[in-house]
């Protein structure tokens, strides 16, 4: 079988119209959506994504803060900031972009957030919140991941998914997701013993491990549906998932391909997000 490639670019810019056509309506009523991205330190791929959303904010419309921090700022510095944004009315949306350094305690920082502000989806509150179904921000790649697979005509309904990598931000919430659409599913992990026999089950497989060419043909049933979350840099410097993209893709039936797979669905998600608590802040 040769897999269908599904093309997370251009799902992202239909998605994108969407929201910005939103973002106009939202405008016409006085409101526009408003998203602070705080960005501690120097990491060179860090600055690169926040670069993107800060692009992708101009594009749709609405307003971007850019609130950058040196290195060796203290938490308290960072928390006082992050209250501040809490109060204010122009700012919908709060993302402090991880990594952080380690003296400062993630934890801590994500919980400061207030949940309606939250739009990664990180905060526990939120986190619970979808565990039960209820009304909240879904976790930007997550999510992603379901839009995808709806755009592609999958219905997810009773398929068995196996979700390899178990992170906050990742494994866990996009396995939660998939449940909650009714699926079947099985988390494995560093520690599970004999991953094949678990992942060669999978009528949807998600890669979210970090490691390149980590899922081969041999891990993938004839006409499985393969998601690559992965994003790392192979030797040579290049952009590359987990997933080992030639021969699994001559036996998947679909397949998200890195770059232009989920990638640019997390910047999308957050465009929603931040859309929506924007239109919820209307009637807070
Ligand atoms: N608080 C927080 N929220 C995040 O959502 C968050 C974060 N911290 N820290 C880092 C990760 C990583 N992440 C990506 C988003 C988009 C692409 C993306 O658009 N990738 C493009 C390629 C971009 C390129 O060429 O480098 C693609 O896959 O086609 C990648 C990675 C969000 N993250």
């Amino acid at each position: 079988m040769t897999a269908v490639i599904i093309n997370g670019k251009e799902i992202a810019e239909k998605k994108k119209q969407e929201i910005a056509e939103e973002v106009k309506r939202l405008k016409s009523q006085g409101v526009t959506p408003g998203l602070a991205v705080i960005l501690v330190g120097n990491n060179h791929a860090s600055r690169t994504y926040v670069t993107n959303k800060q692009k992708t904010c101009q594009e749709l419309g609405m307003n971007s803060v850019l609130i950058e921090m040196p290195e060796e700022v203290s938490e308290n510095e960072l928390l006082s900031k992050i209250e501040e944004l809490n109060q204010d009315p122009q700012i919908h949306g709060i993302l402090v972009q991880l990594p952080l350094p380690a003296h400062i305690n993630e934890t801590k920082v994500i919980e400061s957030i207030s949940p309606d502000k939250d739009v990664d989806g990180f905060h526990p509150i939120n986190i619970g919140r979808m565990m039960t179904g209820q009304n909240t921000f879904l976790p930007c790649t997550p999510y992603g991941i379901m839009v995808l697979l709806e755009e592609s005509g999958i219905s997810v309904e009773g398929k068995h998914v196996v979700v390899v990598g178990r992170s906050n931000i990742v494994g866990k919430p996009a396995g939660q997701l998939f449940l909650n659409q009714h699926a079947t599913v099985t988390y494995c992990h560093s520690r599970t013993k004999d991953l094949m026999v678990h992942t060669k089950q999978a009528d949807i497989l998600v890669a979210a491990v970090g490691i390149p060419n980590f899922i081969t043909a041999e891990h993938v049933k004839e006409g499985a549906i393969v998601i690559d979350v992965g994003i790392n840099r192979n030797e040579a410097g290049k952009l590359c998932g987990d997933v080992a993209f030639d021969e699994v893709s001559k036996k998947a039936s679909f397949i998200t391909p890195v770059p232009k797979g989920v990638g640019p669905m997390t910047i999308t998600m957050l465009m929603y997000n931040t859309l929506k608590s924007a239109a919820e802040s209307i009637n807070r």
